[in-house]
């Protein structure tokens, strides 16, 4: 059985995750939940912001028709097919293909159903390369390379483990300064945050230069020059306005700027990246990048130096792989995107993976983190002094209280009865 909830934060009362394209954003997802026959429950979601999630609720819909009647052991023992099976669908394809509302919605299925495999085994390099689908990356990274990259990285693999068991993945945060906070609060939770041992910090720009200006330097003031800033512009500029813009921003040394261009304009990605690295400034991209191939063009042409694999946004764990074993391939960092509704939760598995069992380097990298909504889950994400403490307990993570999606379903939750 399946089932999918529309679950709504009410975010924008206090503009959080607000940036320059999304004003007002309502932190939301598509809430899946698979039960097996024996009783076994597969949790999986997918994030949205708010309008809009009733349509990836529908495509959920549509595809649970390809899930529903499969044992978990018909799925894992070809997992490559079954990713085809949802991805290229015979009619359902056309309304992607493996990408936008629908590849969303099979983020959200196959989340579950890694979520359901994960309480239970363990996965050796073979079983995983085995759920990649190559087609359309194969110029890029074949199936071989692809296991010899996880043969490989067994060396000090325990060391990693060990490590990250201590230590944890090294964090940056998001919270301090959405587009809609005041400096007053911006300054406030800025302090706030160096006192709980953060070092790096991301800040949204793009809709007015005097204010990307006054917020940049107030918080490079704040940080002091060593530790580290990230800006994030969410997609708002033309190619040569984004150039001319983080020039000006140059002088508070961020270390990359984020999503300065439409997502899908690879070469425009490139031109800036030509541009701005003279400055020492990188591009990182990846939360809107819907699928395997974007990636594979952004790293064939250098147009990104950070790669922001989203869990929510690719086809799953399957996908993910994909591209982590790319950047690797290609030498770029992986800085996974975060935040969101379980989006900390999920991702915090696959760069985990990424250090462990294929990049063995926690060089240029780190992962997102914002601070809000984690009370909503079971195993909620445990950060200490700035790092992502790795989970304990089995499965993806992302099995949500069930009284928080009682009260947060949209529109006939108390929360939202409450506004109305
Ligand atoms: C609308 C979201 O909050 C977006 O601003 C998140 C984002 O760009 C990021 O975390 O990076
Ligand atoms: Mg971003």
């Amino acid at each position: 059985m399946l089932t999918v909830s529309d679950v709504r934060f009410p975010t924008s009362l206090e503009q959080h995750g607000s940036d320059a394209m999304h004003t007002d954003p309502d932190y939301s997802v598509a809430y899946v939940v698979i039960e097996t026959d024996q009783g076994m429950h597969g949790y999986g979601l997918t994030f949205t912001v708010g309008r809009g999630t009733e349509i990836v609720v529908c495509a959920v819909e549509a595809l649970s028709a390809l899930v529903v009647g499969k044992s978990l052991e018909e799925i894992v023992s070809d997992f490559r097919g079954f990713y085809r099976l949802l991805t290229s669908d015979g009619q359902m394809r056309w309304i992607g293909p493996e990408k936008g509302v629908i590849q969303l919605a099979t983020a959200a299925v196959l989340n579950a159903v890694w979520d359901l495999w994960a309480r239970s085994e363990g996965k050796d390099p073979r079983k995983l390369i085995s759920c990649i689908d190559f087609r359309y990356i194969t110029d890029a990274l074949t199936e071989q390379e692809a296991l010899d990259i996880l043969v490989k990285a067994q060396t000090g693999k325990q060391q990693r483990v060990d490590q990250m068991l201590k230590e944890g993945y090294p964090a940056y945060t998001t919270s301090c300064a959405w587009l809609g906070y005041s400096d007053q609060l911006l300054k406030q939770l800025c302090t706030d945050a160096l006192n709980d041992g953060w070092t790096k910090f991301k800040v949204k720009v793009g809709a007015d230069l005097e204010d990307d200006i006054r917020r940049c330097s107030l918080i490079r003031q704040m940080i002091g020059p060593h530790n580290t800033l990230m800006i994030d512009a969410n997609q708002r500029w033309d190619v040569g306005e984004a150039i001319t813009w983080v020039t000006r921003l140059a002088e508070y040394k961020p270390l990359w700027i984020e999503e300065p261009t439409s997502p899908d304009d690879i070469l425009g990605h490139a031109a800036i990246s030509k541009a701005l690295a003279p400055l020492g400034i990188g591009v990182a991209t990846g939360e809107q990048c819907h699928n395997r191939v974007m990636f594979k063009q952004f790293l064939q042409a250098s147009a990104l130096q950070f790669v922001q694999i989203d869990s929510c946004r690719l086809g799953s764990v399957n996908e993910n792989l994909a591209v982590l074993l790319m950047a690797h391939k290609f030498k770029v960092p992986v800085c996974p995107h975060a935040g969101g509704v379980g989006l900390c939760e999920l991702v915090q598995h696959l760069i985990l993976f990424d250090y462990i069992s294929v990049s063995a380097s926690l060089d240029n990298r780190m992962c997102e983190f914002v601070d809000h909504l984690h009370q909503h889950f079971r195993s909620p994400v445990v950060i200490q002094n700035a790092h992502y403490m790795p989970p304990k307990d089995p499965g993806y993570s992302c099995e949500m209280l069930e009284s928080s999606v009682q009260t947060h379903q949209y529109p006939q939750g108390q929360v939202w009865k409450n506004l109305q």
